[in-house]
Formats: C-alpha cells, structure tokens, sequence
C-alpha cells in the first residue's frame, strides 16, 4: 500500500493513499469541518437555484458535529432547505444518541433554523412499526436528494447499513426498490432506521466526511484490489456503487 507525507507536523503516521477516491485531505478537524461546509453550501445553492429547494441528507454519530455547526452559519436560503439523517437509532429524539436531535442541536439554530426536518423517528416501538409511514414521507418530501454527507465507523458501515445486514440486496444495493430499511444489528444496542444506498445515490453530490487514521486504513483495505464486492464492508458498496464517485473528507 502506498503511502506519503503527512499533511502537518502534528501528524505522526503516514497519510495512507486510497486509489479511485477523490480525497480532500485537511490538516485537522476545523479545517476540515470548514471546508465541507462550504463546499455542501455551494451545492445545496445551486439545487436551490435549479430546482426552489435543496435535499440534504446527513450523518449521525459523533464526527458531524463541527461540520453541522460550520454549516448551519453558512449565507444561503435555508426555507428552502430539507433536510434529514441518513440513519436513526430508535430512540426518542430527545435522546443523546438520537440523531435526529444531533441535527437540531447543531445544525438547525440561527439562520439555519429556518430549513425544514424530515424526521426518520417515529414514537412507536419498533422501525418496522413506523417504516410504511417514513417511507412515504422520505419519498413525497425528500427524494430526490441534492447532498448526502455520510460518515463511516470504524467497521466499516455507512448510514446504520453494517457488515452484519442481512438485505443487502435491499440495502447495498444500487437498484434496490426500497429507500428506508428497519435495521437490526449486533453492532449497536438499538434497532435503526436507514436510508439505503439506492435513496442515497439520488444525490449527485455525495461526501465521505471521515477523521483519523484508523477510519482511513479501514477505508483503504475496503477498497483494496481483490476485495469480494458480495460480502465487503458497506463503505465498498458506497464508494463503488455510487452513479457519482463521492468525495472523501478527511483528517488526521
Ligand atoms: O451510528 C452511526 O455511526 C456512523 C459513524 O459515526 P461516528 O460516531 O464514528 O462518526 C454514522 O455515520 C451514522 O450516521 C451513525 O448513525
């Protein structure tokens, strides 16, 4: 595998060259933060200029946070502005893991407030419950999507579609039927409701916003020549599926 030059002196390992991805490398994570801002705001404009209103489709998780804050201070028309996650974990949305709540506490303040959520949570038990419902809703009010800026952990799955999904032909799969898949995984303490890959590529503009080395290297083996595209890790089925090869955000 080859390697290069760290971007900063605060970076210890060597930056890790992923082939076929279109990488944006920051030196660290306001920069990074920064600079995925802009760069979705410019996109979520132009939709707004083509189309009267721009669909936003965004990760949870802990790494979004400084990119929604950055974000939401961007000038733009934020009315007409929808946005949503691209997973949730079932839990209420005033739950700390809730990423609908994510989206409200950093995202949706100041002018930013103004853009319309799409929630994928439901307060009824169970995603299966409330998945006839979220369908119809993510299909009437949010697809197609212009932006979707998704993270990754650090095995390799990618909105809540893990390496132990049971419907990968649903899920993984760019021509699958169903935009909204009720998850459950052994890798998380709840069930889930996501967006599958076939919703997600309805975005001409897609992002892999990722920090650290570990996440690089997990990304990097993903895509390493040879990999048996049936059983790789979700992140393969984003990054190669895609209609649009999506750019990777990312620092140390
Ligand atoms: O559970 C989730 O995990 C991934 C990665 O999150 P991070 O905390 O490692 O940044 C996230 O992209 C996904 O939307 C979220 O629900």
């Amino acid at each position: 595998m080859r390697t290069r030059m760290p971007l900063s002196k605060a970076t210890a390992m060597p930056v890790i060259d992923i082939p076929h991805v279109r990488a944006r490398d920051f030196a660290d994570a306001v920069g990074l933060a920064d600079g995925l801002a802009t760069t979705v705001a410019t996109d979520l404009r132009r939709a707004i200029a083509e189309r009267g209103v721009a669909t936003l489709a965004l990760a949870g998780g802990n790494t979004p946070r400084r990119f929604l804050q950055a974000l939401s201070r961007q000038p733009l028309d934020w009315a007409k502005v929808r946005v949503l996650p691209v997973d949730e974990r079932w839990v209420p949305n005033t739950d700390p893991r809730s990423n609908e709540r994510l989206l409200r506490e950093h995202l949706l303040q100041g002018v930013a407030a103004a853009a319309q959520l799409v929630p994928l949570y439901r307060p009824v038990e169970t995603p299966e419950a409330a998945l006839q419902s979220v369908m119809v809703d993510v299909a009437h009010r949010a697809l197609p999507l212009d932006v979707a800026v998704l993270g990754m952990g650090e095995d390799g799955h990618i909105a809540s579609l893990f390496p132990d999904l049971v419907r990968r032909d649903v899920g993984l799969s760019p021509a699958g039927r169903a935009p909204v898949l009720a998850i459950r995984t052994a890798a998380a303490p709840e069930p889930r409701i996501t967006l599958t890959l076939s919703a997600i590529f309805t975005a001409p503009a897609l992002y892999l916003h990722i920090e650290g080395a570990a996440k690089r290297r997990v990304l990097a083996d993903a895509l390493a020549d040879g990999v048996n595209p049936g059983t790789a890790l979700p992140v393969h089925a984003f990054v190669t599926g895609a209609p649009t090869a999506p750019a990777l955000y990312w620092c140390p």
